[in-house]
């Protein structure tokens, strides 16, 4: 009987056990495969670190978030014991015939890199951000634009009740999607994302105008907007496991910038981490079943180097190089829809 591997990597993100579930559902139910899980992504597989994945320990774990078998940003080449001929024994010793990947752009890369290098690799697509060209939509996102969204409204009525704006900064690294798709629901009256720049004083027009109405005006900014004049993404927390600036920060910047201009008292609240804990959506359920399926019927069929992805409503196949280096950004005209009610 076939024997296949799976770990999560990178961020944790609601769906990753819809995924896990729904693999390991099809697989056994359908296709006759057996799993193992990888403990803490790449970590799990360069050290042979396993527990056993079947019908029994996946039942009833696509309604909580995070991942069963753990995340890490551990590098697969990472020195002293990572590269492919370590994994390669690590794989004929544990009897593994193939190993799923379920993480973001990052994850991809290395399972690219993996999969050239001779590993039988497959790989699901995960971001809360939504910023991979390859797919429609990833899980995690409807769930993290639930959470904005609802800490928008929240926020809303303690701005107006004060006659304060209220400036919420949201995640999403350099992709403006969650704050676009929150900031519409909630009907902000200004929403930044990294893909438009506005100056100040466009800003503190909105805002102005907004107050003048009566309302607490509500700013919706993406952790990786920029005014005009900076040179990067604001970041003051250092850089992550992978060399890159983690984000944040934007909002505690702009509140006192909007005070002084405009005379309104500002307040900011970052949501943080909030949106990428608890329950998944529907939506994220559902696609992390789907994309679980099909990643099962992509091992059965032996078709390496392959991701699943979501096309208009159908699950495709595309290969790892298509998602991986390819961001995919919020179109200008869906931004200047939104923009057009700024204010
Ligand atoms: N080009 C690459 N080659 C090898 N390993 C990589 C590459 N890019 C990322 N990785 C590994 O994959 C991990 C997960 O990637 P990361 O971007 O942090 O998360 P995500 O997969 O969620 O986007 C990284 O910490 C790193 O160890
Ligand atoms: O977990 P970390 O390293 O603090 O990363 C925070 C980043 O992860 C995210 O939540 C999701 O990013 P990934 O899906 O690429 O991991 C971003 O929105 C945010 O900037
Ligand atoms: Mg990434």
């Amino acid at each position: 009987m076939a024997r296949y591997g799976i770990l999560t990597s990178g961020g944790d993100c609601p769906g990753l056990n819809a995924v896990i579930r729904g693999t390991v559902l099809q697989g056994t139910t359908v296709h006759g495969q057996e799993f193992v899980g990888f403990r803490d992504g790449y970590r799990g597989l360069v050290y042979g670190d396993i527990r056993p994945l079947n019908r029994l320990a996946v039942r009833g774990i696509s309604r909580n978030g995070g991942t069963i078998l753990g995340t890490s940003r551990f590098g697969p080449y990472s020195e002293p014991d990572g590269g492919p001929e370590n994994i390669k024994k690590v794989l004929e010793r544990l009897e593994i015939d193939g190993v799923i990947a379920i993480g973001g752009d990052g994850t991809m890369a290395a399972a690219n890199r993996l999969y050239e290098d001779g590993i039988p690799m497959v790989g699901v697509p995960k971001t809360i951000d939504n910023d991979l060209e390859a797919t429609d939509f990833t899980f995690g996102f409807s769930t993290a634009v639930e959470i904005a969204t609802d800490a928008a409204d929240r926020l809303r009525t303690t701005g107006d009740s004060h006659q304060r704006c209220m400036v919420l900064e949201v995640m999403g690294r350099h992709a403006g999607w969650i704050a676009i798709y929150a900031g519409v629901a909630s009907g902000a009256h200004v929403t930044l994302i990294p893909e438009a720049p506005e100056t100040l004083d466009q800003i503190c027009r909105w805002v102005t105008e907004a107050a003048e109405r009566g309302r607490g005006p509500l700013v919706m900014v993406a952790e990786g907007f920029t005014l005009p004049e900076m040179d990067d993404a604001y970041s003051d927390k250092g850089l992550d496991e992978f060399d890159r600036p983690r984000l944040g920060g934007i909002g505690e910047i702009l509140a006192p910038l909007i005070q002084e201009r405009t005379g309104i008292q500002t307040r900011a609240t970052t949501l943080g981490y909030i949106q990428r804990g608890g329950v998944p959506t529907a939506f994220d359920r559902v696609l992390g079943t789907r994309f679980g399926q099909a990643i099962s019927d992509v091992l059965a069929d032996g078709d390496w180097g392959q991701m699943v992805a979501l096309r208009g409503t159908q699950i495709e196949r595309v290969p790892f190089t298509d998602a991986v280096g390819h961001t995919k950004s919020v179109p200008l005209d869906f931004y200047r829809g939104a923009r057009a009610l700024f204010g």
